[in-house]
């Protein structure tokens, strides 16, 4: 456990308990010189073999978080442990991605590579090849490893610095923004390698301010916005304090309102030609069987689940997009 001076002299509790947590942070806080509290009493519990989504706005504290917990900036207060350990310990089991790595653009992969496994003190050099190899592997790089990095795609780059990160035998992989600034087919290679990477049986803690990027790839999330957490857990725990809807498309919005209410579902409402209600336990194909044999015309039937995005919204009253 890494514990930081807390300020204006403050007790400490007792450390958090690391169990089968590959991150945990309690009072984690970061106030810049000029008085700015970037990051503010976390507690976040990332656990072990989960692929954690660390999603907030820009501006809401994701890197500062990320660089504490790599010991890249001094936290002002609290506690936190990475993979059970204190932060010197832990380090040589966690890759990470914070800034790109600055990879020499007429040298191979493989090139490019070796420089950074020889800047590594802890490397053992008679197996330097094997290493890169594997690391090449592993991220689908090996049939381009001779090719130079300028002539690699954008996709291509990110998966040659998550190589990178991936030189030693890691039990946990922090990626800051890692489909940042990529092309769509880059952005489709790093979640694909992401989850591939995690199936492998690897922690990773990804930050993101794409809430759809956070639902498709992660098991787990932490929402921030303006430096503090405003909720964590499993995405379906999160999506589940919300309810699905149905919405159906009619030109009978009376009839399908009555249809809907008489079936029992909860919180009709009606909207133009649209009518909407709670789901609970129906089954839409019978709710839709049951719309036709009343004689109701159906242009349209959906089942509306909420996302990540309704429950920011429903947890701070603002969209997504705000200036952090
Ligand atoms: N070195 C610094 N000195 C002063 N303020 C800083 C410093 N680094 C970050 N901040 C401020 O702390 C807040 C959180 O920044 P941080 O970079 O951690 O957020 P983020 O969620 O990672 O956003 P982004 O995705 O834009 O990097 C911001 O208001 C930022 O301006």
């Amino acid at each position: 456990m890494t514990v930081v001076t807390q300020e204006a002299g403050a007790p400490f509790g007792a450390a958090p308990p690391s169990g089968d947590a590959a991150i945990v942070t309690e009072g984690l806080t970061k106030r810049f010189r000029g008085g700015q509290v970037a990051v503010d009493a976390l507690d976040l519990a990332v656990p072990r073999g989960s692929v954690f989504g660390f999603l907030g706005p820009n501006g809401s504290g994701k890197t500062t978080t990320i660089r504490m917990l790599l010991g890249l900036v001094a936290p002002t207060a609290g506690e936190y442990s990475v993979l059970g350990l204190p932060l010197p310990q832990a380090l040589p089991k966690v890759g990470a991605l914070v800034e790109g790595p600055a990879f020499y653009p007429y040298l191979s992969g493989t090139a490019n590579l070796m420089r950074f496994d020889s800047a590594d003190p802890t490397a053992r050099r008679g197996t330097a090849k094997q290493r890169i190899s594997g690391a090449l592997e592993r991220v689908g790089l090996a049939a381009a490893a001779g090719k130079r990095y300028r002539n690699y795609s954008l996709g291509m780059r990110q998966r040659l610095a998550i190589a990178a990160a991936l030189l030693g035998p890691r039990e946990l992989l922090v990626l800051d923004e890692p489909t940042n600034g990529l092309d769509p087919q880059g952005t489709r290679e790093v979640r694909a390698l992401v989850k591939e990477i995690a199936a492998d049986g690897t922690t990773v803690f990804v930050s993101s301010h794409l809430l759809a990027e956070v639902e498709q790839m992660c098991t787990h999330a932490a929402i921030m916005r303006t430096g503090q957490l405003v909720a964590q857990g499993t995405i379906a725990s999160l999506n589940g304090g919300l309810v699905a809807r149905i919405r159906v498309e009619t030109t009978d919005a009376a009839g399908a309102a009555r249809v809907l209410g008489g079936l029992g579902l909860a919180d009709v409402r009606t909207d133009g030609a649209q009518v909407t209600a709670e789901l609970g336990g129906h089954a839409p194909e019978k709710i839709n069987a049951v719309l036709v044999e009343d004689g109701v015309a159906v242009r349209g039937l959906a089942v509306v689940r909420p996302s990540l995005e309704d429950v920011f919204v429903g947890l701070t009253g603002e969209g997504f997009d705000v200036d952090g």
